[in-house]
This record gives C-alpha cells, sequence and structure tokens, in this order.
C-alpha cells in the first residue's frame, strides 16, 4: 500500500481538499461551492459547546449525507449497549487471549462486547469490545451514533477508509473515529485482533500538564489526521449504524466516501503510542498511573473521568529503595486491562497479549505472589522495562462484564489463586 498522508496535530482546527480549490475560503458555506460540492456540517459536541471542548467539521462532499433509503433494523450479532442488566461480580476476572476467527469476519461482523457502563442514552459511560476480523467490509460502511471509537489493535494492519480520508493502523498505535464517521476497514494482514473502546461520553481529549509543564506525555504533533480523499462511485453501498443500542442498515446507491475537502477539528486522528513522553519517578516510590494517560474522556465530575486511555509502555525504572511493580491497592475507579505485546510487570504468567483483566471498584488487585517475591527481594539498580506494552482503560463507573465475558472459555476462572502465595510474613520482629 503507498505511504499515506497525514496532517499533524491533536484538534487543530485543519483543512485539506482532493482537488484543488474545492474548500472554500472566507466563509463554510457559500451560496454555490466550487466544483457543485453540497457543503455539510458534522457536530460531535453541541453547537454551544465551550470553545476548547467544541468539536465541529464543515464536509464539502459529492452529495449530502441524507441522500439515502430509511434504515431498517438488523440483527445485533454479539453487540451489547450499556445499560445491560447482568449482575456484576466484585471479583477480579481475567481473560486468556481470544482465539482468531477462521469464518470469514469482517470488523463489524466480528465485534464482540466484553463490558459497558453507564448509558448510552445519556451519552455517558462506554463500552469495551474485542474486535477479530478477517475479510474486508466491502461495499459496506458503519457509523456509530453511540459514542466514538478508540481502536486499540494488537495483530494485524488495517486501513480505515473514512469519509474525512484513509488512516493505516497496526499494533503500537490507535486509532479514534468520532461519533457519526463513516468508516470501512481492509485487512491488510490475514487476520486483525484487537480491542475497541466505544466512549459515549464527552470526546476524548488530551490531559492537562499541571507542572510537567507545556511539553510532555501525548504531545499535539503526533496525532495524525487524514488527508481528504474521495471515490467517485455509484454503484450500491450499505450503510451500517449503530444507534440506541441497535445496529440498522440503508441502502445507499453510492460511496459514502464523497468528501473533496474539508475543515475542522472533528475528524478521525491515529496516534503511534512510541510517541507518548513517559514521565515517571526519578526519585522514590511509584506514581499512580494517571501520569501514563493518553487520552481522557472527561465526566461532569473535575479529576474523574468518564474513561481514561492509559499506557505502560517500555520505559526505564529508576526508583530507588522502592516497591517498583503496581502497589497492591483498591480503587474507586474500575480498570480494565490488555495487552498489546510482552508481559506486564505485576504478573509474570496468566496476562497474555490478547487477553484481559477487569478489577471493578474497590476490588482489591496487585503483583501475584512470585512477582512479589521477587519485587521485595531484588537489588535495585535501574532497569529498562523492554518488550511491554500494556493499557488500561479506566472508568468512573462500574465496568460490568456481558453475558459473553462471564462465560467464555477464556475467562481464567482460577485467577485469583495468583495471590494465593502471599503468606503473612509478619514476625514480630522489625527485620
Ligand atoms: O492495577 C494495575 O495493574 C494498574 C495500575 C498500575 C500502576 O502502576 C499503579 C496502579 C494501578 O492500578
Ligand atoms: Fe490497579
Amino acid at each position: 500500500m503507498a505511504k499515506l498522508q497525514y496532517l499533524t496535530g491533536f484538534n487543530n482546527e485543519h483543512e485539506t481538499e482532493a482537488l484543488a480549490g474545492a474548500l472554500p475560503m472566507g466563509q463554510f458555506s457559500p451560496q454555490k461551492v466550487k466544483y457543485n460540492l453540497y457543503a455539510e456540517q458534522l457536530s460531535t459536541t453541541a453547537f454551544t459547546a465551550s470553545r476548547a471542548s467544541n468539536r465541529r467539521s464543515w464536509t464539502y462532499r459529492l452529495r449530502p449525507s441524507v441522500a439515502m433509503s430509511d434504515f431498517a433494523p438488523m440483527a445485533l450479532g454479539n453487540i451489547v449497549t450499556a445499560p445491560h442488566t447482568t449482575p456484576c461480580p466484585p471479583n477480579a476476572m481475567r481473560w486468556s487471549p481470544f482465539p482468531f476467527t477462521d469464518e470469514p469476519t469482517d470488523f463489524v461482523n466480528g465485534l464482540t462486547t466484553l463490558a459497558a457502563n453507564g448509558s448510552a442514552h445519556t451519552h455517558i459511560g462506554m463500552a469495551i469490545h474485542l474486535y477479530s476480523a478477517n475479510a474486508n467490509m466491502e461495499k459496506k460502511a458503519f457509523y456509530n451514533a453511540d459514542g466514538e471509537l478508540l481502536i486499540i489493535p494488537q495483530h494485524g494492519e488495517m486501513l480505515i477508509k473514512t469519509e474525512f480520508g484513509r488512516l493505516s493502523l497496526e499494533p503500537e498505535e490507535i486509532a479514534v473515529i468520532p461519533r457519526g464517521v463513516k468508516f470501512s476497514i481492509d485487512v491488510i494482514s490475514k487476520h486483525c485482533r484487537g480491542y475497541v473502546c466505544e466512549n459515549y461520553g464527552q470526546p476524548f481529549t488530551l490531559p492537562e500538564r499541571g507542572p510537567v509543564g507545556a511539553n510532555g506525555y501525548a504531545n499535539q504533533r503526533d496525532f495524525h489526521y487524514p488527508v481528504a480523499w474521495f471515490e467517485d462511485n455509484d454503484n450500491p453501498h450499505t450503510l451500517v449504524t449503530k444507534f440506541d443500542g441497535q445496529l440498522y442498515q440503508a441502502t445507499l446507491l453510492h460511496s459514502p466516501f464523497d468528501v473533496v475537502a474539508w475543515v475542522g477539528n472533528s475528524a478521525p486522528y491515529k496516534y503511534n503510542l512510541n510517541a507518548f513522553n513517559v514521565i515517571n519517578s526519578v526519585s522514590f516510590d511509584h506514581p499512580d498511573p494517571s501520569i501514563f494517560t493518553v487520552l481522557t474522556s472527561p465526566s461532569a465530575h473535575e479529576g474523574t473521568a468518564n474513561v481514561d486511555f492509559v499506557i505502560f509502555p517500555e520505559r526505564w525504572m529508576v526508583a530507588e529503595h522502592t516497591f517498583r511493580p503496581p502497589y497492591y491497592h483498591r480503587n474507586i475507579m474500575s480498570e480494565f486491562m490488555g495487552l498489546i505485546k510482552g508481559a506486564y510487570d505485576a504478573k509474570e504468567k496468566g496476562f497474555e497479549p490478547g487477553g484481559a483483566s477487569l478489577h471493578n471498584c474497590m476490588t482489591p488487585h496487585g503483583p501475584e505472589a512470585a512477582v512479589f517475591n521477587k519485587a521485595t527481594q531484588e537489588t535495585l539498580t535501574p532497569q529498562r522495562y523492554k518488550d511491554t506494552l500494556a493499557f488500561m482503560l479506566e472508568s468512573s463507573l462500574v465496568i460490568k462484564p456481558t453475558p459473553f465475558a462471564l462465560n467464555t472459555p477464556c475467562r481464567q476462572t482460577d485467577y485469583i489463586n495468583c495471590w494465593k502465595g502471599l503468606k503473612k510474613q509478619f514476625t514480630g520482629q522489625p527485620e
């Protein structure tokens, strides 16, 4: 595949045109648009959202999106939308990697929901899906009215064609597709597998940097947006949408990818997780993992995320006289984790690439017994954590597993045993 071009800068007012002069200058909605295009605005925040949080783009296209048939309901497959009523056990939970599919399966058909919280109706909370795809979506496009989609590949390369242009995506990168944006995914590798966070809440944004200053964490310049690209294709296409928890399909008599030019700050983007500038302790103790936040979806409560996307990348660990692995803890926030590559520092065995774990509100967790023993005995020298990339979706709402997640043979029902070796060490004597 030819190397794609991108525009850079998180949340910039990007502008791009696939045909010279297609983008109106000086105004958004001229009486007549060049090339006889239609102007259409996509608003992914309220018109009146604060200037800092406002997201919208103007597209200039062969036809307005409303040139389509009505939607008809279709089967939901394995997708679950919150609120869902399955009782959520407070147990620590873990899953082995989910197997690749051999049945021909495209990105949308292969979506399987692991957990969801909040409510898509009220634009609060999120869902966590797995994807497993080995086929292109062909003449099918999808948009999600229930939230934006954060795609976290674990295996295989994909091409994401969208109204705003094309993005290539491979493991160690992530992509975010705003609510409502039409897209279609081609598999470049034979098997593609990963995780999707469907964020029902406020769009993901970059966390504040506080006293860290003007640089560090995820820097704006490392976010890549597509350049305008369009198809003048009058063959029938199917448009699938998830709206209010249900799937619907409609017919288009043309390709939905007919945007010749666009301007705005609401568009799909991708980010290479290796661009994350890791900030960590250079003295002692283990800081809270909020230092590893790449993107945050704020809730109505200041400092309390609807969902944070956090990564645990390769880094140096130098903390002195410190228990270096993640500390034992109980947290009001609920923590879902996945592993993209290597091993995670709290677990040497059992948490594998393509697998998952869930530690809900106040569920105790921390390093397994073997990790505790090693970490309390080893001589501490500067150490490079290599070949590792885990992520966490941390939410202020309880993350409720679906019946699939609770009952799949991938669920490790013996997870709790990894802490069984943590025996009393107290002797009554200070050592
Ligand atoms: O539970 C986990 O493994 C995630 C986590 C990592 C860390 O470094 C500190 C706290 C925390 O919840
Ligand atoms: Fe944790």
